[in-house]
This record gives structure tokens, C-alpha cells and sequence, in this order.
């Protein structure tokens, strides 16, 4: 049984959810990672799981997620999750945001009331769905010359073009690039070339992740009363990248009202960007609150570096990781492919891109075996009396559900040698089936493999209701820049891939890991 101290940490942490009722309840299942019957259980399981938390996390979909059994675990703040397995992901997916919270964990895991509440208006993450869906993704044939524009010139300035071999910490080889080609969407020109201002949006991002780790590892209580305070240096560094934002912002606003005041008249062709986009298919989620306020709209704006920022930029990390370390076939293969997509559609055609079916296979393999995420699916169970899946099993009013991902990654019996990064495992199907175009029946069953899908045997961009809504975008954004480095740089072999560092349920490239490369006389 729990130690009474246990009961005492769980209140502490999770007063809203009645721990003892929850704790009690999720008694039944079997747990991973902590020892139940010791003192402070729970606190160790915490200590445990940020060392320990892939381990824990393969062992327990072996053990119980494979015999469709519900298991328990906690993450590192001591706070019970119940992992589902399949069959019970199937049923969540069926009442996903009806009776499941599909946005509580992200908002809460960025600390969103202090980091983007503690401006003014709280600004919600999950509004920024029908922007992207509706927005950037629907739109993405008319903005891929402009993004292609922006993957060279970000390549020039970072990677250079003399020529000369040059060795870069694989993060900075590829934060930098994906935060100015990421801003080119977000800002346009010239924004998205100021390098004080990429500057100052990457620095926010990294320290609005830090404090919100921060802040999301105190109690419940207690958040109210040090959130605001350890949210200042966080504030401080979007304030200083916003200044730079709201000018942009407020000439968009000025320029759409004179257009509206005297449309016969004015020649001005609003910019194909993520501010126009939250103009027009923002406005209703975010309550119009922005529509006349250009400090709000310039915050809205600036809001999705911290979502695209990190997560595509250790994405490319690890994609180059994987690519370069892989028998040089791979990149071989990969460079001839560009090419002749190069040579039939130019780089700068979405069309061209989606032909890339050997570049879409490498990057869903890549994310695959290398997840940033152990676990997905966050979700909240929200009816007061709980929820019963069809089998029996009973999930208590505010139990954490989730997913672990690494076992189903890894699982054998779904990918053959699941530990090994074999680049075309996704594309050797769809070749034999005639690519992703033209569509047609045959090709039809192979696109569920694409790049972009999520599902429940692949769950990088997350699953159901709140899967990444900008994960259209990143695939492009990667293919673009992987194109890129392929046909203009020459990138030496590495002999053995850096193994990737775990913290907690999390897992970033290697700090220390390098990439050396130089450009090619083709550029
Ligand atoms: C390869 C890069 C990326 C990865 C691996 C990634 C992954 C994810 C994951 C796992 C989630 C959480 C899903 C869940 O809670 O179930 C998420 C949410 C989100 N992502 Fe991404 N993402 C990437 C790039 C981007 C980009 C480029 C954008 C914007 C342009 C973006 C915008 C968002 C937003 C707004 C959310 C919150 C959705 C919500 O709460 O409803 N992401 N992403």
C-alpha cells in the first residue's frame, strides 16, 4: 500500500482531482517504475521516471499494453497517468474532447495561465488549430516559393557558401535555420532576416520552456503564488521580441482598414502569412480579440515560435543525425531524388515536395525511432463520475490518460527491426504502389504512411483531438531544408549516431553531437 506520505504528496499536487479517491481507485492497476509498498513510493517513482522513463515506458507496454491492460506511472512531478493500451486508445478516440480534456496537459505543461496569460489576454495554444488547418496548411501550394526562398538564404547565412569545410553542434546547425524559415511564414520580410529579432524570438522560446518546467513542477497551490514571479524573465524576453512584432502588426491593421474604407481603390496585396491567416480564420476562436489590437495580434503571431521553434528544430537534428549516420546509400538516394524533382518541378512546388516520397519515408522513419516524446494523448477524463471503457476497467474524474509511445514505436511485430533506422521502410510500399500521385484507389491505402499522418501505431505529432495542427508545414519545412543541404553541401559521414539524451519523458539530440560539412560549387 501507499505510504500515508504519499496520500499527503498527491494532495499537495493534485487537490483539484481528489487524489485519495483517485489514488485509491487507480490502486487496481498495476504500476511501473514505483514500488508501492515503500515510504514515499510515489516521490521515488518521480525521481525514477527522470532517469528511467523510456525503460519504464517499454516495460510497461510490453508487460500490460499488449494484453490490452490499463498500467499506471508517474511523471516527474509524483503525478499518477494511467497509460492506455490499443484497444482502449480506439474507444478514447471515439469520445475524444467529449468526454475527454484534450488541451488541459499542454497548456499546463507550458504553464500557459503565467507564460501566455501573464501579458493580458490569455491567448489560447489551441485556437492556433484552425489558423494552421485552415490557414497555412490549406494554403501551402501558394507559400511554398517563399519558404523555398527563405530555406536557401537561411542555409547561406548559417551554413555558409565558401566552400570551406565547417564543424557545427548539430543543434545550432539547425535552430537557427528553422527559426528564420519558420518567421518568414509567421512575420514575412524583412522580420524574418533581423537577426536581433530571431534572436530574440529563439531566446524566448528556450526561456519560456525552462520556466514553464519550472513552474509546472510545483504543486498546485503553490503556482499561484511563484507562477507570476518565476514568469518575469520569460515575460521579459517576449516583450522584447514583440516590440519588434507590433509595428508589423499595426501596419497590417491599418493597411486592411483602408483596403476595407476604399476597396476600388487600393493595390495593396496582403501578404500570404500566419497574421492574415489569423485575421481571417482566427478571429472566432480567439474571440475577435485582436482585430482592432495590434499588440494582441503581433502576441498571437509571435505565440507559435515556441510551438514551431524547438520541435522542429530537434527534428531536423535528429533527421540529419539519422540520415548522415545511416550507409551513405541513403543520402545518396535521397540527393538523386531531389534532383530530379528539382529538375522536373523546381524545389519551390508543393507538388515537387509531395512527390518527395523516399525524403517523406526518411523524416517518418526518423521521428519514429527518435520521439521527442515518450508519452501522447494527454488527455483529462472529464465527467464527474468518471468513465468506464467497454471492458470494465473504471478511470476516476480527472485521471491523466496517455499513451506510450516508445513501445508501440519499437514494437517488432509493427516494424522488423524496429531499432534500426531503415530510411525507405515507408516509401518501398508506396513506390511499388505508384507514390502519392495521382491519387487513386491503390495509392489511397500507402498515404496513411505519409509524413504527416498520425495514427495509432505512429504517434509523433500526437493522436485525436490535438494533434499537431502544424504539422503540414513541418514536413515541407524539413523536406525543404534536407533538399536543400543534400544537392548544395557535401555533409560527412558520421560513424556512429550520438545517442540521443533522455529527460524525464522526453528525448533531445545529443548537446555535444557535431556535423561537418561544406558547400558545393553548385550553389
Ligand atoms: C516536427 C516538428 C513538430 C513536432 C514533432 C510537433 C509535435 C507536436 C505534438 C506532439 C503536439 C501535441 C499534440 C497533443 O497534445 O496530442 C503538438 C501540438 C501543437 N503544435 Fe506541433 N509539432 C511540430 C511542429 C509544429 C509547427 C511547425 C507548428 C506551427 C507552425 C506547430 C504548432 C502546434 C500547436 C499550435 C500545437 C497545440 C495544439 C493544441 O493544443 O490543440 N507544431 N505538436
Amino acid at each position: 500500500m501507499f505510504a500515508r506520505h504519499d496520500l499527503a504528496h498527491a494532495i499537495a499536487t493534485q487537490p483539484k482531482l481528489a487524489a485519495v479517491v483517485l489514488l485509491s481507485a487507480l490502486l487496481a492497476y498495476p504500476w511501473v517504475g514505483v514500488d508501492k509498498t515503500r515510504w514515499f513510493g510515489l516521490l521515488r517513482g518521480a525521481v525514477q521516471s527522470f532517469r528511467h522513463g523510456a525503460q519504464f515506458g517499454l516495460e510497461g507496454y510490453s508487460k500490460f499494453s499488449k494484453q490490452n491492460r490499463l498500467w499506471v506511472c508517474v511523471d516527474h512531478t509524483g503525478s499518477p497517468e494511467v497509460m492506455m493500451s490499443p484497444m482502449h486508445l480506439e474507444e478514447a478516440l471515439r469520445i475524444d474532447s467529449v468526454l475527454l480534456d484534450a488541451h488541459k496537459h499542454i497548456s499546463d505543461l507550458l504553464a500557459a495561465k503565467y507564460t501566455f496569460g501573464g501579458y493580458g489576454v490569455p491567448l489560447s495554444l489551441a485556437a492556433h488549430e484552425s489558423v494552421l488547418m485552415r490557414g497555412v496548411s490549406k494554403n501551402l501550394n501558394a507559400m511554398t516559393p517563399a519558404v523555398c526562398d527563405e530555406t536557401s538564404h537561411a542555409l547561406k547565412t548559417y551554413w555558409g557558401e565558401d566552400g570551406e569545410w565547417h564543424e557545427k553542434r548539430i543543434m545550432a546547425a539547425c535552430v537557427d535555420v528553422v527559426g528564420q524559415i519558420t518567421n518568414r511564414m509567421l512575420v514575412g520580410l524583412p522580420l524574418s532576416r533581423d537577426a536581433t529579432f530571431l534572436g530574440r524570438a529563439k531566446r524566448w522560446s528556450s526561456v519560456l520552456l525552462q520556466t514553464a518546467w519550472f513552474i509546472y513542477m510545483l504543486p498546485d497551490f503553490v503556482q499561484p503564488l511563484l507562477g507570476p514571479l518565476l514568469a518575469i524573465p520569460s515575460i521579459w524576453c517576449h516583450h522584447r521580441a514583440l516590440r519588434m512584432v507590433i509595428p508589423v502588426a499595426q501596419r497590417r491593421l491599418d493597411q486592411r482598414q483602408r483596403r476595407a474604407a476604399d476597396a476600388s481603390t487600393s493595390e495593396w496585396d496582403e501578404p500570404l502569412d500566419y497574421m492574415k491567416f489569423l485575421l481571417e480564420e482566427g478571429s472566432d476562436a480567439f474571440n475577435h480579440v485582436f482585430d482592432r489590437d495590434a499588440t494582441t495580434l503581433a502576441r498571437a503571431t509571435l505565440m507559435v515560435n515556441a510551438a514551431a521553434f524547438h520541435a522542429t528544430g530537434l527534428t531536423l537534428a535528429n533527421l540529419l543525425l539519422d540520415v548522415f549516420s545511416a550507409p551513405t546509400s541513403t543520402a545518396d538516394a535521397l540527393r538523386s531524388e531531389a534532383l530530379a524533382i528539382q529538375r522536373e518541378h523546381g524545389l519551390d512546388s508543393k507538388l515537387g515536395l509531395s512527390k518527395m516520397t523516399k525524403m517523406d519515408s526518411a523524416i517518418r522513419e526518423s521521428m519514429r525511432l527518435h520521439v521527442l516524446g515518450f508519452k501522447a494523448m494527454h488527455r483529462y477524463v472529464k465527467p464527474k463520475d468518471g468513465f468506464t471503457f467497454n471492458n470494465g476497467d473504471h478511470v476516476p474524474y480527472g485521471t491523466h490518460l496517455s499513451l506510450p509511445v516508445l513501445g508501440r514505436h519499437l514494437d517488432e511485430t509493427l516494424y522488423p527491426n524496429a531499432t534500426q533506422y531503415d530510411a525507405f521502410r515507408f516509401s518501398r510500399e508506396r513506390e511499388e504502389n505508384g507514390a502519392f500521385y495521382p491519387v487513386s484507389e491503390k495509392t489511397k491505402s500507402t498515404r496513411v504512411k505519409a509524413a504527416v499522418n498520425a495514427s495509432p501505431n505512429h504517434l509523433s505529432w500526437g493522436i485525436g483531438k490535438s494533434q499537431c495542427p502544424g504539422r503540414f508545414f513541418a514536413v515541407d519545412e524539413l523536406k525543404l531544408i534536407m533538399a536543400h543541404v543534400l544537392i548544395y553541401y557535401e555533409v560527412e559521414h558520421i560513424p556512429v549516431r550520438p545517442e540521443n539524451v533522455t529527460i524525464s519523458s522526453t528525448s533531445i539530440p545529443s548537446l555535444t553531437a557535431t556535423i561537418r560539412f561544406r558547400s558545393r560549387s553548385t550553389q
